[in-house]
């Protein structure tokens, strides 16, 4: 790759995250201060598992949909398969969707931004899984340790998203090259920051990551049992098509 190769790969990537963020992080910050009050707080805590979880499904399944729309203007990803696209956004949409959350959480009260205020981890408190959301709040705390730019965000969520280590590629080594091309891109954008360090603390928070995602599926199987109609019926298609693995599907599938 020569080096205009490689800024015309940055910029690209930098303008799709832009226009597909879902929210910009200026419009968030004049929102920073925006809280839920209490009786908002025992509102939501006042819902019932199943209803706090079809909101919040149906929540991630919007951010979901701005993930789509950005991996699709990655240099690269339209030319990989129809089977290796979806594989990558199965595995990869709800990284880059925590990825994003983190550019909207409030160090200072530990508040992220949720159905329009900031929200602390006690409002899902129903969702009845309160080690994932603290492991959600505590990654996006540490995501705002490392003070990235809007630049090395788009550049991470789109290394997060081109993982030639997902299962049932078809064509891997196709997926290492783009996977390449976007490393080398966000190698040449934190030299340029002069913040090379952060490369390996961004490999490190790939790890946790991975981690957040199978605590997501593990408590999606448990709500799947337990509230069987919500999951099958009542939950976005697209949703149930991305975290739910097949053999739930199987069972509640009217065709
Ligand atoms: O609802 S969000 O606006 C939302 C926003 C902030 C914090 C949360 C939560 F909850 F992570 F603190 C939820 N939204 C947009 C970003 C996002 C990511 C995951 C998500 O839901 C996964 C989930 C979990 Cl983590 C636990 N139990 C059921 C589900 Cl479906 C929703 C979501």
């Amino acid at each position: 790759h020569s080096l205009r190769n490689i800024d015309e790969l940055c910029a690209s990537i930098v303008r799709s995250h832009r226009e597909t963020s879902q929210y910009r992080v200026e419009e968030l910050q004049a929102l920073k201060w925006k809280v839920f009050s209490r009786e908002e707080y025992q509102a939501y805590q006042s819902k019932s598992v199943d209803e706090m979880w079809q909101h919040c499904a149906i929540r991630l399944t919007d951010a979901v949909q701005y993930v789509v729309e950005f991996a699709k203007h990655i240099p690269g990803f339209r030319m990989l398969s129809q089977n290796d696209q979806i594989a990558l956004l199965k595995t990869g949409s709800m990284e880059v969707v925590l990825v994003r959350m983190s550019r909207f959480f409030n160090t200072e009260n530990n508040t992220v931004f949720f159905d329009g205020k900031f929200a602390g981890v006690e409002l899902f408190k129903s969702l009845a899984c309160g080690d994932l959301i603290t492991a959600v709040f505590d990654f996006a705390h540490d995501m705002c340790a490392l003070k990235l730019t809007e630049q090395q965000i788009a550049l991470f969520s789109a290394l997060v998203l081109i993982n030639a280590d997902r299962p049932c590629l078809e064509d891997r080594g196709k997926v290492q090259r783009v996977q390449r091309s976007v490393e080398m891109g966000l190698t040449h954008i934190l030299h340029r920051d002069n913040q090379d360090s952060l490369m390996h603390k961004l490999y490190q928070r790939m790890a946790v990551l991975r981690s957040l995602c199978s605590l997501h599926m593990e408590k999606l199987r448990w709500f799947s049992q337990r509230y069987p109609l919500t999951a099958h019926s009542l939950f976005p298609p697209l949703y149930k098509e991305l975290f739910a693995s097949e053999a739930e599907l199987l069972p509640g599938t009217t065709h």
